[in-house]
């Protein structure tokens, strides 16, 4: 009899989690499990905005897919998706297509920029690990050149920080850490660095507690970075960023340096693929199945999922994303086993902590408000428990943050 075959496209941190789930749940005999990832590694997206600043090697944030994966049950492929066929059932990648009887999307997000003209262009991101690498050389160019040119431009020491998130906040944490480094690397006056994060909402971390929320902004304050609260970037052009705050005239902003850290999308294969979606995001169903197609999964930054306390989608992040890989290993086996009844995703938050610098972070775990550095322990304790997740101990050891106070 054939066997079904489950193809799994993306190798983050749902993609990884359903694949180990899947190879531990079925047996050779029961199906074929496919993964398809762009690279051949993972990247720890919610390590990114360390690689971005350069507080943390690039390499640290990476690791290979087939150390993880038990290679006589999983046949990786690395290769793009251009399309998904779901009438066909077939992936299209850039070198060939793969056929599937259950096929799990996890391709993860895209930056959303809101139609801002110029940020595509000329604002970097924090998104993959090239992207993050551009932008800390980037960043390391600005201060090699203001040293080595004889009319100082004091504006290539601006860093605007567009976002004052999770993301926006995280990368801030690891810049003020590394840039009094990059004075003393460079032979660059400190005073003549500039951080400025600006932000559409009304308060930065929006969701957050506020007196966590007060105790990141005066840390980061302390640090040097100055906030424009309840201001948006209108434009981004090479060379600066155009700001308005309600009914004031917009002004303009000379920075050399402009990331975009103020949202997410769900991945363009999406909608070019012709799922109906709001912002890239697919409303699952409970079991997390695409309503119509009963062999697709979505999960991660593509799917969106409602909180029901308070009718919202729930933000996209890490934690839900393997949560939700883990349901749908079991999911696919009961499917393959002719089992019709699924389980029902639920989402049990652990807690989030947000860290702002190598020291220092902020969070509520189990309930419970932390700062400084028993909330850095506590985010270097949630980084290994990914690991420890995705690829046991071994990958623990190989890859995780021992530096804890
Ligand atoms: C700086 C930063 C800090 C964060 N901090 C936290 C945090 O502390 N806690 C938390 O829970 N969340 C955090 N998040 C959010 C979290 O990283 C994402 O929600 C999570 O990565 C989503 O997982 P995913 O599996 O959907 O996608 P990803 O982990 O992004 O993986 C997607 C995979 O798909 C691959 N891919 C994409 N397109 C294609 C294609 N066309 N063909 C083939 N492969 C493709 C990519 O290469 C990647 O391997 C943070 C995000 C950022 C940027």
């Amino acid at each position: 009899m054939r066997k079904p075959k489950i193809v799994i496209i993306g190798a983050g941190y749902g993609g990884l989690m359903t694949t180990v789930r899947l190879q531990k749940l079925i047996g050779v005999n029961e199906a074929d499990i496919v993964l398809i990832n762009k690279n051949d590694y993972h990247y720890e997206t919610t390590w990114l905005h360390e690689a971005s600043a350069g507080t943390l090697h690039h390499d640290k944030v990476r690791y290979d897919i087939r150390d993880v994966i038990d290679r006589s049950k999983v046949d990786f492929v690395q290769d793009t998706v251009v399309e998904i066929n779901k009438e066909g059932k077939k992936v299209i990648l850039e070198k060939g297509e793969v056929e599937y009887d259950y096929l799990v999307i996890a391709l993860g997000g895209e930056p959303e920029t809101f139609g801002i003209k110029g940020l595509k262009e000329y604002a970097f991101g924090i998104t993959n690990v090239n992207s993050s690498r551009q932008l800390r050389e980037h960043i390391e160019y600005q201060f090699a050149t203001y040293n080595m040119e004889e009319e100082k431009n004091d504006n290539r020491l601006v860093l605007v920080v567009g976002g004052a998130g999770f993301t926006g906040i995280e990368f801030l944490g690891e810049l003020t850490n590394r840039i009094p480094e990059l004075c003393h690397e460079y032979d660059v006056d400190y005073h003549k660095v500039k951080i400025i994060c600006v932000e559409a909402a009304p308060t930065v971390l929006p969701g957050f507690d506020p007196e966590l929320v007060n105790y990141a902004v005066s840390q980061l304050e302390r640090k040097g970075v100055e906030f424009l609260i309840g201001t948006a970037i209108k434009e981004c052009t090479p060379d600066s960023i155009i700001v308005g705050k309600g009914e004031e005239e917009p002004r303009e902003i000379k920075a050399g340096t402009v990331v975009w850290a103020a949202g997410v999308r769900g991945n363009s294969i999406i909608e070019k693929s012709g799922f109906e979606a709001m912002r890239g995001r697919v409303k699952v169903q409970p079991d997390l199945r695409v309503p119509g197609f009963d062999d697709v999964f979505i999960i991660g930054d593509s799917s969106l999922v409602i909180n029901e306390e308070i009718n919202r989608p729930y933000p996209p992040t890490a934690q839900i994303a393997m949560q939700q890989g883990e349901v749908v290993a079991r999911n696919i086996a009961a499917l393959i086993r002719n089992k019709t009844e699924l389980e029902t995703f639920t989402f049990d938050n652990k807690g989030t902590v947000c860290s702002l610098g190598e020291d220092d972070a902020i969070g509520v775990v189990f309930g419970k408000k932390i700062t400084g550095a028993k909330a850095s322990f506590m985010k270097k304790v949630v980084d290994n428990r990914s690991l420890y997740m995705i690829g046991g101990v071994g990958l623990v050891v190989k890859k995780g943050k021992f530096k804890l106070f």
